[in-house]
């Protein structure tokens, strides 16, 4: 499938005209402007409150950066600021995002999301956002996608929490121990060698579960502790297990927090990932049955992880679901269309969009090889529901029951269950990465 790229995607031309209104300039910026790059960059890190960007920092962020569009906002009395940072920064680019059935959407995938705190609660942020929404639209990308700092900002856009991870801690000296695998190796791998390493097999993970995009070499060493800037690098180890023919199936990357009181350590999983159920119980043993082991954390888990059925004692793993990977269907026919479904369904759904993108009353037509066609229709809504619930149903990560059941979503009973059984995957979705 060949995407559009979203750096041929000009400004929004409603966004450009209210923020000019309020004396702001809204404007691509051109990264091979190394003054620009480097005030694009520093105003990013800036707004999610990281320090200052060294020079080797600056330089691989913009090159991973090239491979994206980048907005930002001008102030006009900003040219007396070191290099014209700008007070407003968001990115974008068009990635696969895996849908259930194993297929492919394209996502308009946003990030670097910022405000400078001289200009917050001003609707900056709110251009920005429908800036986005619209520019996807005009390239016909049919979702948007974003993983946020904070809940409550993305909603209000049409956004629905729908890729759920959990966060788990390991008592790892109640656990009991994991069975090591019977074929197989775990072996210590260089950090030089991980970001490789982990590449290669999300490539192929990233297949298995809807909810999943592609990462790019920066996200690798960051969590490798390899990227300029790293601070803490030194302090991040690997591991990977290789199958019975050699091939390496999964990586673990970790650091271990030193104890103060006793002779050990806590083990923060910065990041683990396997294309195969052995390799991830061999990576769970490592980490779980290590010596000296306080504690195993590890954030960003699938829901579903078999982890609490690998231990003897399921109560020590502590599981907090929260919401990672959101979404907001911009495109019903097309976002609903591109994934397929666990049973036959035929019903209609009226879905409520202020942004008019997904407005409309459709109907859902899923037939035995679970393939959907979904056209609009006149005809009576089963299902009355806003784009952020839509949007959460999207890859099953959430059940319409569950939906009705919180007043979010107007449906009999009958239709939510038959919605569900028409919704839900096998694998719960996921998301991995932050983006
Ligand atoms: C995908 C990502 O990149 S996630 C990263 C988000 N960025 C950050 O967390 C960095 C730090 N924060 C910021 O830079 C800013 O505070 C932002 C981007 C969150 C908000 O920018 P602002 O320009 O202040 O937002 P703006 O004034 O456009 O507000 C729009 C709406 O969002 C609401 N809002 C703004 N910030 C927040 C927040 N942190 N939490 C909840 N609601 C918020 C406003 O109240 C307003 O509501 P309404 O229009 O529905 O009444």
């Amino acid at each position: 499938m060949v995407f559009p790229d979203a750096r041929d995607v000009p400004v929004d031309p409603l966004s450009e005209q209210r923020l000019s209104g309020s004396g702001l300039d809204y404007r691509i910026v051109d990264l091979a402007d190394p003054a620009a790059a480097r005030a694009f960059v520093r105003a990013e890190t800036r707004g999610f409150l990281d320090q200052e960007p060294d020079d080797e920092s600056v330089r691989a962020t913009v090159d991973m950066m090239a491979a994206r569009r980048n907005v930002g906002v001008y102030a006009a009395t900003a040219g007396s600021a070191v290099d014209a940072l700008p007070v407003a920064t968001v990115d974008s680019w068009v990635t696969p995002m895996t849908v259930p059935g194993g297929g492919h959407v394209p996502m308009w995938a946003i990030s670097a999301v910022t405000v400078a705190g001289t200009h917050r609660r001003r609707g900056i942020a709110r251009s920005l956002l429908e800036g986005e929404l619209r520019a996807a639209v005009g390239a016909g990308i049919p979702v948007a996608g974003l993983t946020a700092t904070e809940a409550t900002i993305y909603g209000r856009y049409g956004f629905g929490p729908a890729a759920p991870v959990a966060r788990v801690e390991v008592d790892a000296r109640r656990a009991g121990g994991i069975a090591p695998e019977p074929t197989g190796v775990v072996e210590y791998v260089d950090r030089e060698q991980l970001p490789e390493a982990l590449s290669q097999v999300h490539e192929r993970a990233r297949e298995q579960r809807a909810g999943q995009i592609p990462g790019w070499p920066l996200r690798w060493m960051r969590l490798a502790g390899t990227a300029p800037g790293e601070e803490k690098g030194r302090a991040v180890r690997g591991a990977q297990y290789r199958d019975a023919d050699g091939v390496v199936r999964g990586v673990l990357v970790y650091a271990l927090e030193i104890l103060d009181a006793e002779f050990g350590a806590d083990l923060v999983i910065r990041h683990v990932v396997a294309d195969a159920p052995e390799a991830l119980r061999a990576l769970w043993a490592f980490a779980v049955n290590h010596d000296l082991i306080r504690t195993v954390r590890a954030d960003l888990q699938p829901v579903d992880d078999p982890l609490p059925w690998l231990v003897a004692d399921q109560r020590a793993v502590r599981t907090t679901v929260h919401d990672h990977g959101w979404l907001r269907i911009l495109d019903v026919p097309s976002a609903l269309g591109a994934r397929s479904y666990r049973a036959p369904l035929d019903l209609v759904i009226r879905v409520s969009d202020p942004l008019g993108f997904a407005e409309g009353s459709w109907r859902v037509r899923i037939g035995q090889d679970g393939a959907a066609v979904i056209e609009p229709t006149a005809d009576a809504a089963d299902i009355a529901l806003d784009v952020a619930a839509l949007s959460s149903l999207y890859l099953g990560g959430v059940s319409a029951t569950t939906l009705r059941a919180a007043g979010r979503i107007t449906a009999t009973a009958d239709s939510a269950a038959s919605f569900d059984d028409a919704f839900g995957s096998a694998s719960a979705p996921t998301l991995s990465i932050w983006y």
